[in-house]
């Protein structure tokens, strides 16, 4: 089909879908289809101007600082796509998990103008904000998708021809989305091969770093493309597949969602070749493939170049189940899966928003999406509108065309409702309404919207007493409390030194080279940890930004408050204790760090310094 036939098509596509209501088979891709039901579903008007206001710079600079390692890893392909692309004048985007748009690289001009439709750092291109659009669709699909001219969901969005690739993780979670976006009036035939060639070397890149220091198997079935993007990565704990790539994956014909699940034998037949060393390995279909081990001993062994500068730390360590946590996941999935609603039940920082994104993750609903909401978070005023949406006009400083709110935008999805137990009584009544009637009916009148998510609610408070002190509704407790699971407090975990070591582990202490010794560890493992996960982790963080590559940390390096008999001595005797000005620097900044959970940013505004200072001062 040439352009003008096939604009012609979408043309007519549009006016079927848009104004009489129709499904346009056969004149557009059921990808695109799809995703215009979404946005219609969502409440969005194809006609409107969207909103779409960047976040403010402050939020922009802790939108990058989150995404350091994704940032870095990609900026190569971002350079290389626009070089690639540059007689088209496309532009190069990198988004991340969420579609909100990290970094745009290109031609001045196209910059420009794809700046007046928002195509811009700091601005989201997911589906619920910008409608049908290449990014968001791939996130929803989580596959690569091409968004040309008027497929686009809102008409502004017309001028704008997309290619976007959804980028994983070694363990299957979206890290981000690269984009190739030009104008729609310039043919950019190759664009989508482009980008899929470049999340390839982005996928490898950062499994290498992701896996830096586990052992490593890497497979093809052509031996000279051992060692390059092609090749099959895979890692093992024990016999589990625990890590693979998209090559991995398409080597044995599984998803994601195996991962934890497959064993070795269930993959191979016969040993692996020694490590370090190249061999052949059969695969379970009886097909020889050549096979490299990258023996974990090897690779740390490899001294680390003193100029190297250090990865930012991993801001939150892979989740860690034990296998009680494994099983109630288990559980509350196929509960899940047959409509029951979850409750989690947890003091503070046990993990609760943790479970229930491994929940979606391990779903039927994961390939859709995950809204969480923060009832203790929103403003009262604001709650019922957020989550409820509202009408055209409903109030004084509404937007224009109304909202469709965080129930509809769950739709098909997973609604995470935490701190439920700080929701208002009348919103109470309002969401049992929504949960038995399914269907929402926004603020200030329109009509019901029917709803489709799955419910997963949480709550530090032990919502039978708020029942019992009638803060909490007990109809609404009854509906959602089917099934609940009890997160535990760290302190009554007996495994919390093998916590420990896999937090500490997760968190890129092997890629460094840093050793917690038998003392610190049980000095560590002896805590109460009052804020469970949340402490831990922003403590274990501190120690790693503090400690040297290639070194071991000690009780002496622990903060103050929790070596052992100096649990209860308070920061300054230490700091005045401390032997010179570098080391009463390190326990200053260790303070500063351990308070605010290992974020660099908020640790340097504690001290009043630059973030770029603190940093170069932990080198
Ligand atoms: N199972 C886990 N494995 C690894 N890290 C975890 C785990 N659970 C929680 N964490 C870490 O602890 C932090 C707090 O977790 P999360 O927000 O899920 O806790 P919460 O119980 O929802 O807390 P709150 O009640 O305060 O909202 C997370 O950012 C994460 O880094």
């Amino acid at each position: 089909m040439n352009r003008s036939s096939s604009n012609h098509g979408l043309s007519i596509a549009r006016q079927r879908f848009f104004a009489e209501g129709e499904r346009p088979t056969g004149l557009v891709s059921n990808v695109i289809l799809e995703s215009w039901q979404r946005c219609v579903a969502l409440g969005l008007a194809a006609g409107a101007r969207p909103e779409l206001e960047p976040i403010p710079s402050s939020a922009l600079t802790e939108l990058h600082d989150r995404h350091e390692i994704l940032r870095r890893i990609c900026r190569p392909e971002l350079e290389a796509l626009h070089a690639d692309a540059h007689d088209t004048g496309a532009i190069a985007i990198l988004t991340g998990p969420d579609g909100f748009v990290l970094d745009a690289v290109g031609d001045a001009r196209f910059l420009d103008k794809a700046a007046r439709v928002a195509l811009r750092p700091g601005v989201p291109w997911s589906e619920n904000a910008t409608g049908t659009n290449a990014i968001g669709t791939a996130l929803v699909e989580r596959r690569p998708v091409e968004v040309r001219g008027a497929e686009h969901y809102f008409e502004p969005h017309r001028i704008l021809s997309c290619s976007a690739s959804p980028i994983f993780d070694p363990r299957g979670r979206l890290a981000g989305v690269l984009d190739l976006s030009g104008e729609a009036s310039v043919q950019h035939v190759h664009a989508l091969g482009m980008v899929r060639l470049a999340v390839d070397q982005i996928e490898h890149r950062l499994f290498e770093q992701v896996c830096h220091g586990r052992e490593v198997i890497r497979c093809h079935r052509d031996a000279a493309l051992l060692g390059t993007p092609r090749e099959a990565l895979l890692v093992f704990e024990g016999h589990r597949l625990v890590a693979a790539n998209r090559h991995a994956l398409e080597l044995f014909g599984f998803g994601w969602d195996e991962l934890g699940r497959r064993r070795y034998d269930e993959l191979f037949a016969g040993a692996l070749p020694g490590a370090g060393r190249d061999g052949l390995l059969r695969d379970h279909f009886g097909t020889t493939l050549h096979a490299r081990r990258d023996g974990a001993a090897t690779r740390i062994a490899v001294a680390r170049p003193a100029a190297t500068p250090r990865p930012p730390l991993p801001r939150a360590p892979a989740p860690v189940f034990d296998a009680q946590l494994d099983a109630d996941l288990a559980r509350a999935v196929r509960l899940l899966d047959a409509d029951i609603p979850i409750l989690l039940q947890g003091e503070t920082g046990t993990g609760k928003e943790v479970f229930a994104r491994e929940l979606h993750r391990r779903s039927a609903r994961a390939a859709a999406g995950f809204v969480a909401v923060n009832c203790a978070a929103l403003p009262e005023s604001l709650i019922e509108s957020e989550l409820f949406g509202y009408a055209p006009g409903a109030f004084t400083g509404a937007r224009r065309e109304g909202a469709p709110g965080l129930l509809r935008e769950a739709n098909g999805g997973m609604l995470f409702l935490d701190e439920i137990g700080d929701m208002p009584l009348a919103l109470q009544s309002r969401l049992l309404r929504v949960l038995q009637e399914r269907e929402v009916t926004p603020l200030g009148g329109g009509r019901a919207v029917a709803v489709d998510f799955a419910l997963v609610a949480a709550s530090h408070r032990d919502l039978e007493a708020a029942v019992a002190a009638q803060t909490f509704r007990p109809d609404l407790y009854y509906r959602i409390a089917q099934a609940t699971v009890r997160l535990r407090a760290l302190r009554e975990r007996e495994d919390r030194s093998e916590l420990i070591v896999r937090l500490w582990t997760s968190l890129g202490a092997a890629a460094a080279n840093v050793r917690l010794d038998e003392a610190a560890l049980a000095t560590l493992a002896a805590q109460a940890w009052p804020g469970n996960f949340r402490q831990l982790v922003g403590t274990l963080r501190s120690l790693l930004a503090l400690a040297e590559p290639d070194s071991v940390v000690d009780v002496a390096q622990l903060p103050p408050n929790l070596r052992g008999a100096q649990a209860s001595t308070p920061v300054a005797p230490s700091l005045a204790g401390a032997a010179s000005m570098d080391e009463l620097q390190r326990l200053a900044m260790q303070e500063a760090l351990a308070a605010c959970n290992g974020n660099t940013s908020a640790a340097a505004r504690r001290l009043g310094i630059s973030r770029s200072t603190f940093y170069r001062r932990l080198q």
